[in-house]
Order: C-alpha cells, then structure tokens, then sequence
C-alpha cells in the first residue's frame, strides 16, 4: 500500500490497535523501499527517513509505532547501496510482522492459564492481544463468560463483541459508565496496551483507569496482555508518553458544540493506569508485575541506561 495512504489510515483509525498499527507502519516502509525510483544510497536514506517519520507522527501515543519503525530502521545501518537498503528493509520488515502475529499468540497462551474455567471476564476496547487470552481459552474448552464495554466516542467495543459472538462466546455488552455495577460479578478484567513505561504504568484506551481503579476496589485482578514492543524506552529518560487528543467532534456533534460557546469538548483517546493497579502484564516471554518493566527494556529490548549515553551522547556533553 502506498505509504501516504497507510499515514492516513492510521491518522483516522481506520487502521487502528497498537499492534495492528505497528505491523502496517512497517509494511507501507517495506513497499516504500522496494518501490523507490533512486540508485543515489543518499537521496534512498534520505527518502526511507522521511517516511519513517511521516508514519511516526501519525498517532502519538502508541509506542508499538515508534519502536516497530525503529527497529526496521536500524536494519538500514551500514548499508552500501540502494538494493542492499531494500533487502535489509524488506527483512527487517517481514521478520517483525512475523514475530509480531506469534506475540499474540504467545500471549494468548500464556493468558489463557490465567483463567479458569468458568471465569466471568470483563475487557475494554478492542486488544487483539487481550482477545487472543479470552479466544484461547476458550478454544481449550473454558467455559467463560465477557463483559464488554461500549468505547466511547470510537465504539471500538463492538469490534470486541463481533470476535467474540463469532467463536460463540457469551457475552455481554454494556456502556462504559456500568462497569462499576457488574464489577462484582468478573473474576478477571484483561486490556490491551498502547505503552507501558519503565515504572510500569500502563497506558491504555481511555476508560482503562476507571475499570483498573474500580476492580482494585472490588479486589477483582486486572490483566495487562501487551507485547514486549510497546514498552517505551526513553522513559528511562524521563520522556512522557504523550496522550492523544482527538478531535472533539468525536465526542459532540459541532453544531451542539457551536451552541455552547462556554463548553470546551475534550476528548483524550487514552490515560494511565498506575502499576500498582495491575497485577500481571503478559507478554510474549512471560507474566510478568509491572515492577519488571525495566527488565524487559534492559534485556529484552537491550535498552540499558548505557545504550541511551551512547545514543544521545550524554557522555561527550558530560566530559565537556
Ligand atoms: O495491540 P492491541 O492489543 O490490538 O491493542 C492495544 C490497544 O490499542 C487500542 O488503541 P486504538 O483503538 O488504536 O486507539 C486500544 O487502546 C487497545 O487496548
């Protein structure tokens, strides 16, 4: 697919899921590099660099986005030419579309043992990731139960509870606001994530603290299922993730909003969870507690605190 017309998809949702957005970022690379009309090494870097980072500043939150382009990116290091350039991209590419598809399944291995037979699950959004545990065991025979909710302003939730009708799974759909009213009655809350930082907050769709908050109170475990690529390194750092603000004629209709001059509209897509909230993040090489998240980074990821001197040259600026 044309790389302008992925950028835009992304933008409007219309491809959306960090994981999902993260494998389609890095196809659209893919197609750019084999499709650039240039034998100059200079001007095809200086091209794959552009579309790196036109496909990054599609959505800001989603850390999946950043850490998927980069790590096509880097298969560009030390290349000699053009035709070197697109093979590395195009190996780079596939291989982490491929391990990306296997992260959900892993996940949704691993989760599965986290639930019982019988369970009553309650999940928010729509995570290919948390799915992939609810789908699995169910496919071992668990008779479970989900309740899921509504997603406003996006309604992502019925994504959710068209996958689950279609495996047969009983489920139940409820507005954003009930959750607190059937807490009570689920043994598990399972979301997705978009980034989980190196203290091990979580960073889901908006909604996802609330439920977090009110199943803490209820003393009902809450489940994180996210793939080791969307925990975010430079939070080592200190960086922030960014919350998206969308547009807020998702949530009121512009000609309401044009009669309520002293209304302002707000519309983030995402907040954050704090660690202490969520009891396990499974990801593709284990559960693990949120306090583990700088491990993943370190050793997974191979982002030490060394690694970042290197990278921004803090010990050149220290030495002088
Ligand atoms: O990668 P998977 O598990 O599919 O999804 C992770 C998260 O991405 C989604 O964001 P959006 O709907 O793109 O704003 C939701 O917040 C979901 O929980």
């Amino acid at each position: 697919m044309l790389l302008n017309e992925t950028a835009e998809q992304i933008r409007s949702m219309e491809i959306r899921g960090a994981g999902r957005i993260a494998r389609s970022a890095v196809a659209a690379l893919r197609d750019h590099a084999a499709g650039l009309d240039t034998s100059d090494t200079a001007s095809f870097l200086r091209s794959m660099k552009e579309a790196a980072d036109l496909l990054v500043a599609t959505r800001p939150t989603a850390v999946s986005l950043p850490n998927a382009v980069q790590a096509v990116m880097r298969s560009l290091e030390g290349v000699k030419g053009v035709e070197e350039g697109r093979a590395a991209i195009k190996a780079a590419s596939d291989s982490f579309i491929l391990s990306s598809r296997h992260a959900v399944e892993w996940i949704g291995e691993i989760g599965a043992r986290h639930i019982s037979d019988g369970d009553v699950i309650l999940t928010h959004c729509n995570s290919e990731a948390a799915l992939s545990c609810i789908l699995t065991a169910h496919r071992e025979g668990k008779a479970i139960e989900v309740f899921a909710t509504e997603v406003r302003p996006r309604n992502q939730g019925l994504l959710t509870i068209q996958a689950l009708n279609d495996a047969g799974i009983p489920t139940n759909f409820i507005v954003d606001s009930a959750v607190r009213s059937y807490i009570n009655d689920v043994d598990l809350v399972i979301t997705g994530a978009d980034a989980i930082t190196v203290n091990g907050a979580v960073v889901n769709k908006i909604g996802t603290a609330q439920i977090a908050l009110t199943a803490h109170e209820a003393r009902t475990p809450m489940l994180v299922a996210a793939e080791t690529y969307k925990f975010a390194p430079r939070t080592i750092l200190g960086e922030r993730i960014a919350i998206e603000e969308r547009e807020t004629a998702e949530v009121l209709d512009p000609a309401i909003a044009a009669g309520l001059p002293h209304v302002r509209v707000r519309n983030p897509a995402f907040d954050v969870t704090p660690g202490r909230y969520v009891d396990l993040i499974v990801t593709e090489i284990g559960a693990i507690p949120p306090a583990m998240a700088y491990m993943i980074i370190r050793d997974h990821l191979g982002w030490g605190i060394g690694e970042f001197h290197k990278a921004f040259e803090i010990d050149e600026r220290i030495q002088e």
